[in-house]
C-alpha cells in the first residue's frame, strides 16, 4: 500500500467518523488502529471485509450521514448501492462558481489557522510531494503566497492546450518497410508531415506540411511525461474553480489508449497529495464518475450500464440525473473503479474492441468540499477533470455495415463529431450562436470551452506513410481547435499560435525518397508559411484550410517532352487511407474521434426537483445545415475531380497525338488511367459516404423522435 496516498490525517478521520456516525465510537475506542488501516474500497488490500468490520464498529451510529454519494467498497463482493444515499443528479454547468462560498479567502484563513505543517506521519515525503505544486509552508506570510501562487498558476495555465504525440512505428508498419513520415521539433513545437504525391504528369514530389502546436512529442516521449505536460500544471487549479477535460484524439490505433490510460490514476495520486497535505483540514474530498456515451444515450459505467437522463434546467444548465458518483480515499479504489467501468463498457454490446471506439467514455474526477465543514451537508463541487475517451470518428465516416445498430453507432457518432467541428467552428468565427446542442457529446463539453475552464487535446498521430491522410486530418483538426485559444487566451498564447502553419511545400521526391526515411532535412517550417487570409486573431481563415485540389495538380504543357522512363509511382502515393484519390475535404469533417469531457455538476444536490427541468430540444436545424454543408463539400469535391478528369484525358488525346515509337506512350496511358480509374472511385466513396451519412442522420432522428430525445 502507497502509505502517502492512503493516508488520512488524523482531524480529517475526526470529521469523517462524525459524518458516518462513527465517531464517538472511535473516540471510546482510543486503541482502535488508524482510521486508513481499514483498507476502505479495498484499497491497498482489496479486502472487502474490512469495510465491513469498520461498518460493524460503527454499528452504533447511523450510515445515513455517511458521504452523500454513497458509501462503497470494491474488491469484496457485498456492496453498499451508492444509489441508497443519492439519487445522483449531476449539474453540469452551475453550482461551482455560483454556490460556492469564497474558497480563496477560506482556503488562507485554514492555512493562516491550521497548525504547523508537519504533524502528519508524512512530514518529510509530503513537503517532496506538494512542493512541485506550490510553494506552501507553514506561517501566514507563506500561506498567503501560497494562495497567491495558486492563483498565478491558474492563470497561467492555457485555457486550451493541444499536445501531439507521434507514436513509434509498429512491427506491421517496419514490416512493411513503410516510412516514419512525421519529423518533431520539441524544442519549437513545431511538426512536419512529408506527403508523397504524384503529379498528373507523374512527377513524384513530396509536399510539406507545417504545423506548431503547444507541445509536440516524439515516439521516445514517456507515458509520465505526456503526464506532466498536459494534466500536472492543471492539478493545482482544480482546486481553485476549475473545470478541465483531457481528452484524446486520432484514428484507430495512433495511441489514444496508450496515452489516456494512465493519465486518471496519475492525476489522482496528485490530487490525493495536495488534499492529504496541502488543504489538509479542509474538508476536500474527491469524487468519481465514469460514464459513457453510446448512440446518443448516457449510460452510467459504474452502475450497472444503468440508462441516464440529461437535462437542462431553467438557467441552461445541463444535469445528468442519476448519475453514480463515488467518494474515494484512495488510488487503488480509482484504479478499480476504472476497471469495473472499462470491464462494464466492453459487455454492453458485442465486440470489445468496437464498442470501445464506439462510444465516448468520460471519466470524471470531482474535487468537492463540506460546507462549513459540517460533514451532514453534501459536499460542494470545487473543481474537476475529465478526461474522455473519444469514439474513432474514421469508423463513423467509414460505415458501410448495412446493420441497423451498426449504422446508428456510426450516425451518432458522425453527428457528435460533426457538431463538435461546428461548435468549433463557431467559437473561432465568434459566432454569437454556439450549437452545443447539436449531439450529447458537445452538451457535455459545453463547459470544457467556456467559463473558468482548461482544455488539454491530446492529438495521437501515426507515423507511418500509410496514415498520411489520417495524420493530416488529427492535425487539421487539433489546429481548428487550438485556434479555439486565441480569443480568449493571453498574447502570449496569441503570438505562439500565429507560428501555426498550413503551408504546404513541394519538394523533389528525389532527395526525399533515397533513404528508409525521409525524414533528413531539418527546414525550418516556420519560414516557409504561406500569405493565406486570416481572421482577426492572424489565423488562417476556415476557407483557407483547404488548398484546391487543381493548385497542386500542373497540367503537362503539350511542348513538354515526354519522360524516357517512368518510375512507376506506388499506389499508395495515389491512395488515401480511406480509399479516395485525393483531397482531405470529407475526412477533415468525419475524421478524427475528439474526446470531450463532462464536467458533471453538483451531484450533491440530490433535492432538485427534476419537474424544474426541461428535455432538451433536439437540434435538428444544426444538422441541417451540417448536411446541407457536407453535400456542398462533395459537391465542390466532385467538380474539382471532374477538371482534373478532363485535364488528364485532354493530355491523353494530345499524346495519342504525337505518339512515337519508343516514347513509351502506352505506359504513360496506363499509368493516367490509372488516375483516371482511382480519381473515379474516390467520386464513387465519397458518394456512398455522404449517401450513409444522409441514411444515418434520418435513422437517428427516428429513434430520436421514438425515445423522446433521450
Ligand atoms: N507512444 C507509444 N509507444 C509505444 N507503443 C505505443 C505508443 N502508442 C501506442 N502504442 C501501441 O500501439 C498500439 C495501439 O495503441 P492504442 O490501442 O492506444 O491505440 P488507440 O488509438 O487507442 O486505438 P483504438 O482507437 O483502436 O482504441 C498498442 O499496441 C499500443 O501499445
Amino acid at each position: 500500500m502507497n502509505r502517502s496516498d492512503n493516508y488520512i490525517e488524523s482531524n480529517f478521520n475526526n470529521k469523517w467518523l462524525q459524518s458516518a456516525g462513527l465517531h464517538s465510537f472511535y473516540s471510546s475506542n482510543p486503541n482502535l488502529p488508524p482510521l486508513q488501516d481499514f483498507g476502505f474500497y479495498a484499497g491497498g488490500e482489496g479486502d472487502g471485509s474490512r469495510l465491513n468490520r469498520s461498518l460493524q464498529r460503527g454499528n452504533s451510529g447511523s450510515t445515513d450521514g455517511m458521504t452523500p454519494s454513497g458509501f462503497t467498497k470494491y474488491g469484496g463482493g457485498e456492496q453498499m448501492s451508492p444509489s441508497e444515499f443519492s439519487p445522483g443528479l449531476l449539474d453540469l454547468h452551475s453550482f461551482d462558481t455560483e454556490l460556492l462560498t469564497e474558497v480563496h479567502s477560506e482556503n488562507n484563513l485554514n492555512l493562516l489557522n491550521q497548525p504547523s505543517y508537519g504533524e502528519g506521519l508524512d512530514e518529510v515525503n509530503a513537503y517532496s510531494l506538494t512542493s512541485k505544486f506550490a510553494n506552501f509552508s507553514c506561517g501566514e506570510n507563506n500561506a498567503v503566497k501560497s494562495s497567491l501562487a495558486d492563483k498565478e498558476k491558474a492563470s497561467n495555465v492555457a485555457k486550451i492546450k493541444v499536445v501531439v504525440r507521434k507514436r513509434p512505428l509498429n512491427k506491421k508498419e517496419l514490416a512493411k518497410r513503410e516510412k516514419d513520415i512525421i519529423s518533431i521539433d520539441p524544442y519549437s513545437g513545431s511538426l512536419t508531415v512529408y506527403e508523397s504525391k504524384v503529379k498528373v504528369d507523374l512527377t513524384e514530389y513530396v509536399e510539406k506540411h507545417g504545423f506548431v502546436f503547444d507541445a509536440v512529442m516524439n515516439e521516445d516521449v514517456t507515458n509520465d511525461e505526456i503526464y506532466s505536460q498536459t494534466v500536472e500544471p492543471i492539478i493545482p487549479i482544480i482546486f481553485q474553480r476549475t473545470k478541465a477535460t483531457c481528452f484524446a484524439y486520432g484514428q484507430t490505433g495512433s495511441g489514444k489508449t496508450y496515452t489516456m490510460q494512465p493519465l486518471p490514476l496519475r492525476a489522482s495520486q496528485d490530487i490525493f497529495r495536495l488534499m492529504h497535505h496541502h488543504y489538509r483540514n479542509q474538508g476536500y474530498q474527491l469524487h468519481v464518475s465514469f460514464f459513457e456515451i453510446y448512440g446518443g444515450k448516457v449510460f452510467d459505467l459504474l452502475n450497472d450500464r444503468n440508462k441516464l437522463c440529461m437535462r437542462e434546467d431553467g438557467k441552461q444548465q445541463v444535469c445528468i440525473v442519476g448519475l453514480q458518483e463515488y467518494n474515494v480515499t484512495n488510488v487503488q479504489t480509482i484504479k478499480e473503479l476504472i476497471e469495473r467501468g472499462n470491464a462494464t463498457r466492453s459487455t454492453g454490446t458485442t465486440g470489445a474492441n468496437e464498442e470501445s471506439s464506439r462510444s465516448h467514455a468520460i471519466l470524471q474526477l470531482a474535487v468537492k468540499r463540506l460546507v462549513d465543514g459540517n460533514e451532514s451537508k453534501p459536499p460542494r463541487l470545487v473543481g474537476k477533470l475529465s478526461f474522455i475517451d473519444l469514439a474513432g470518428s474514421e469508423r463513423g465516416a467509414d460505415t458501410t455495415d448495412n446493420d441497423k445498430q451498426t449504422r446508428m453507432e456510426g450516425a451518432e457518432i458522425n453527428k457528435s463529431l460533426l457538431a463538435l467541428k461546428e461548435c468549433i467552428r463557431a467559437l473561432d468565427n465568434d459566432q454569437g450562436h454556439i450549437p452545443f446542442r447539436g449531439s450529447k457529446l458537445t452538451e457535455v463539453l459545453r463547459d470544457s470551452f467556456v467559463g473558468n475552464s482548461r482544455t488539454v487535446m491530446i492529438s495521437c498521430i501515426s507515423p507511418n506513410s500509410g496514415s498520411c491522410e489520417h495524420t493530416l486530418n488529427t492535425l487539421r483538426y487539433a489546429d481548428r481547435v487550438k485556434s479555439l485559444s486565441k480569443g480568449s487566451n493571453s498574447r502570449k498564447d496569441l503570438s505562439s499560435s500565429t507560428l501555426n502553419l498550413r503551408n504546404s511545400i513541394q519538394l523533389p521526391i528525389t532527395s526525399s525518397t533515397s533513404s528508409s526515411s525521409i525524414l533528413t532535412r531539418s527546414d525550418d517550417v516556420r519560414n516557409e508559411r504561406l500569405p493565406y487570409a486570416t481572421n482577426r486573431f492572424g489565423w488562417p481563415k476556415q476557407t483557407d484550410r483547404e488548398s484546391s485540389v487543381s493548385s497542386t495538380m500542373e497540367r503537362v504543357p503539350v511542348a513538354r517532352p515526354l519522360p524516357t522512363t517512368y518510375s512507376a509511382p506506388p499506389v499508395e502515393n495515389y491512395k488515401s487511407d480511406n480509399g479516395g484519390t485525393d483531397e482531405e475535404i470529407m475526412e477533415d469533417d468525419f475524421e478524427d474521434s475528439m474526446e470531450e469531457t463532462f464536467e458533471p455538476k453538483n451531484i450533491s444536490r440530490l433535492e432538485k426537483p427534476v419537474t424544474q427541468m426541461t428535455p432538451i430540444a433536439e437540434a435538428t436545424d444544426d444538422l441541417a445545415l451540417l448536411l446541407e454543408e457536407e453535400e456542398d463539400l462533395v459537391s465542390a469535391h466532385r467538380k474539382q475531380v471532374e477538371e482534373t478528369m478532363d485535364i488528364v484525358r485532354e493530355e491523353m488525346n494530345l499524346l495519342v497525338e504525337v505518339d512515337q515509337p519508343g516514347n513509351q506512350l502506352d505506359e504513360y496511358i496506363t499509368k493516367l488511367n490509372i488516375i483516371l480509374s482511382q480519381k473515379a472511385a474516390g467520386i464513387q466513396k465519397l458518394q456512398t459516404q455522404l449517401r450513409n451519412f444522409q441514411k444515418h442522420l434520418e435513422d437517428y432522428n427516428v429513434l430520436s423522435s421514438a425515445s423522446g430525445g433521450n
